[in-house]
């Protein structure tokens, strides 16, 4: 059927009422009417009616920017940063929103991704998840920042879903140490790109890590710091490829940097700062190579292992294991509490050297060096085993690890996610074995950013 949008084209600018928040930081609108094409709209709040300018066409959808705002939704607000606006710095996707309409707008995307592609009801997950939960202030927390060099030596940040650069002089959700960074004061001639992160526990301790030009990565100026390293994919990922309402990106694409990954190793040059991060949680501190994970908000770990500890329960004399594990910030919390054999498997050489030096204090926990999926085929890893604590990046864990989860027969699997679609299809596959969604906390690990962290309880057939 011939729509008239078949004819609009990237510039063209339409007039429309943007509907709901969706998975990946915009609002779905239709063109034309109920039943005419996706649009997802960035810059935009729902019920507001905007001019939205095309940036992208797709099979079955399209992308926009909200450039004109005739009528205004209640939860806009002035955005803090003067670099966000359409054709803007890309970091950022909800400055434009109230602090509590941020809460709102990412407890509504969690909640569609469940029911949508977990096929959870409305009514299933009123009982098990309230909303999305505040951590601190939305400025001042990204310990982890990675600018690209322009052509003209100048570090910024990108656009979305660009490799253009934009030179920011000061990023507000950036940590206050990094912040105060003059980095952006000098010009980077021989520089591809520079990876700046602070301690989220001690103050001022912030190392620069420099890519210099000509060196191979696939991290440079290009800009490719998306979730698998793939910017400028496009396309709705992470959803099920329907045209429904919402079916929208679940990868960030190329959007200037995105919160939840550490930054790449390979290549990297430390120009300042000490060799080691500090990071602590409780009562134990953790040296970690600069360019290894940890969370990136300073509450992230702790409220994590809070979280995970209350749904996991561990009990003395119970066996874990701690999948995707990192630094074993989640082993060591469990392996304290049960004294029992704790697994980590991590596949990054260096997750793998930070956990075993910083966990040497544990000789109940091993650390694992294998990807978790080789790890259960190859049965490097082998249940029966009390409890499950899993970690995986953005892509999730997918349906041949949940099938070894479930049978190493845990008596309950904690799951932490960056990305709700990813959790969503996971927890779709453990409904699948006969196992339940009991339980949903998700937090606001990353203020002003589509981004959201979820940790969730499942639980056996009784
Ligand atoms: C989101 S981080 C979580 C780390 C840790 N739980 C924490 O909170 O600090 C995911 C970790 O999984 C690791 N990883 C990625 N893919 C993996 C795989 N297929 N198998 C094992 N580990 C993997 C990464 O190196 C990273 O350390």
């Amino acid at each position: 059927m011939t729509t008239p949008d078949e004819d609009l084209v990237e510039g063209d600018r339409i007039e429309l009422t943007v509907g709901a928040p969706a998975h990946g930081g915009h609002c779905v609108a239709r063109f034309g009417g109920p039943g005419g094409r996706v649009i997802f709209v960035r810059h935009a709040l729902p019920g507001e009616r905007v001019t939205a300018e095309i940036t992208e066409r797709h099979r079955g959808y399209l992308r926009a920017d909200a450039v004109e705002i005739h009528e205004a939704s209640p939860d806009r607000v002035e955005a803090p940063c003067r670099f966000a606006h359409p054709g803007g710095c890309g970091g950022c996707d909800l400055q434009h929103v109230s602090a509590d309409a941020q809460l709102r707008w990412k407890t509504q995307v969690v909640r569609e991704q469940l029911g949508r592609m977990a096929g959870l009801t409305p009514e299933d997950q009123d009982k098990i998840f309230v909303r999305v939960e505040p951590l601190g202030s939305p400025l001042g927390w990204r310990t982890r920042v990675r600018y690209a060099v322009d052509a003209a030596d100048r570090p910024g940040l990108l656009q979305h879903r660009s490799h253009q650069v934009v030179p920011v002089d000061r990023c507000l959700i950036a940590h206050p140490a990094i912040q105060q960074l003059d980095l952006l004061e000098r010009s980077w001639p021989a520089t591809n790109a520079l990876h700046v992160i602070a301690s989220t526990s001690v103050p001022d301790q912030v190392v620069v890590l420099e890519r210099p030009a000509g060196s191979s990565s696939s991290s440079g100026s290009s800009g490719s710091s998306g979730p698998s390293g793939s910017s400028g994919s496009s396309g709705p990922s992470g959803s099920s490829g329907s045209s429904g309402s919402s079916g929208s990106s679940g990868s960030s694409g190329s959007s200037g940097d995105d919160p939840t990954e550490a930054p790449g190793g390979a290549g990297l040059v430390r120009i300042s700062g000490p060799e080691r991060v500090t990071e602590t949680v409780g009562d134990r501190s953790w040296e970690i190579a600069p360019e290894g994970f940890w969370q990136v908000h300073p509450e992230a770990a702790a409220t994590l292992t809070a979280a995970v500890l209350a749904m996991l329960r561990p009990a003395e004399g119970e066996t874990a294991w701690d999948l995707y594990g990192g630094a074993g910030l989640f082993a060591a919390a469990v392996a304290e509490r049960t004294g029992a054999r704790t697994v980590v498997v991590e596949s990054s050489p260096l997750g793998v050297t930070a956990a075993r030096a910083n966990l040497s204090d544990l000789p109940q926990v091993e650390v694992i060096s294998a990807k978790v999926e080789t790890a259960l085929a190859r049965r490097r890893l082998t249940g029966p085993v009390d409890l499950i604590v899993l970690d995986p990046p953005r892509a999730g864990a997918g349906a041949a690890v949940v099938r070894g989860i479930v049978a190493a027969s845990p008596r309950a699997v904690v799951y932490v996610a960056c990305d709700p679609a990813a959790l969503a299809r996971d927890v779709k596959t453990f409904r699948s074995l006969g196992w339940e969604l009991t339980e949903l906390r998700a937090f606001d690990c990353f203020p002003m950013t589509q981004h959201i962290e979820s940790v969730a309880l499942l639980l056996p057939p009784a």
